[in-house]
């Protein structure tokens, strides 16, 4: 589903962020991104949803080559990755049931009433349901990652990719949102996860890939 080929990024100022790269990640697989802050791990989020291009390397998302593909085109594919970002993205001037139909409306695919009828299962699916008028400012941390993964699996994607989303929770809610991405990989998403904690990933036999300074060890 997802190929690095010989993918170096330098940020513009002359950074190499990520050296040579090759790997590849099968359709219905959950893995790992671990390396300290730093390391890459974002860096390779960024480049499978498009979000940047590799400076040398390809990067294959469905046999898309991403970096050839028309803004328009990136779009469309992006419809079908669910992005947990590490800095969160919450409106909080909306509540909860706002926030996760964000990207149906955004879509214009869906009407109200379907729009609301997905929005309170991703809802429910995260273990939220009963706060569907609350607003953010009145969650947990733990709470406020779990609308961010509502708000990302709303559209049913294909791929989920995570920042670090456990970072700031106490380790009980940590492992509550790694069991979280680990159900949606049940059911058959495909799942990336980027932490530098990787006594989380312990448990769960999935393949790590292991950053230092831009090169997989
Ligand atoms: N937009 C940018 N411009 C310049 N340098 C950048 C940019 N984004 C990231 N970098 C640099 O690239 C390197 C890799 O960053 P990246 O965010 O991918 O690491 P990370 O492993 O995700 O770290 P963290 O866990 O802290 O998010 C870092 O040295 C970072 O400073």
């Amino acid at each position: 589903m997802i190929k690095f080929e010989q993918v170096s990024k330098t940020y513009p100022g002359g950074h190499a962020a990520l050296k040579n790269l090759s790997f590849k990640i099968d359709k219905g697989e959950m893995i790992f991104l671990a390396g300290h802050s730093g390391a890459g791990k974002s860096t390779i989020l960024k480049l499978i949803a498009g979000i940047t291009k590799p400076s040398e390397g390809v990067v294959r998302l469905n046999q898309h080559v991403l970096g050839d593909l028309s803004d328009n085109h990136l779009g469309f594919l992006r419809q079908h990755i669910g992005i947990v970002f590490q800095d969160h993205k919450i409106l909080f001037d909306r509540d909860v049931l706002a926030n996760v139909m964000l990207p149906l409306v955004i879509s214009g695919a869906y009407s109200k009433k379907d729009a609301l009828k997905r929005a309170r299962v991703a809802i429910d699916k995260v273990g939220l349901a009963g706060k569907e008028t609350a607003m953010p400012v009145t969650l947990s941390g733990g709470e406020q990652q779990r609308l961010c993964i509502a708000r990302a699996v709303v559209n049913q994607p294909t791929l989920l990719i995570a920042d670090e989303p456990s970072a700031n929770l106490d380790r009980a809610y940590a492992l509550d949102i790694m069991e979280l991405f680990s159900s949606f990989h049940k059911a058959g998403t495909t799942v990336v996860v980027a932490a530098h904690d990787e006594t989380l990933m312990a448990d769960y036999g999935h393949r790590i890939l292991r950053l230092q300074q831009g090169r997989l060890i």
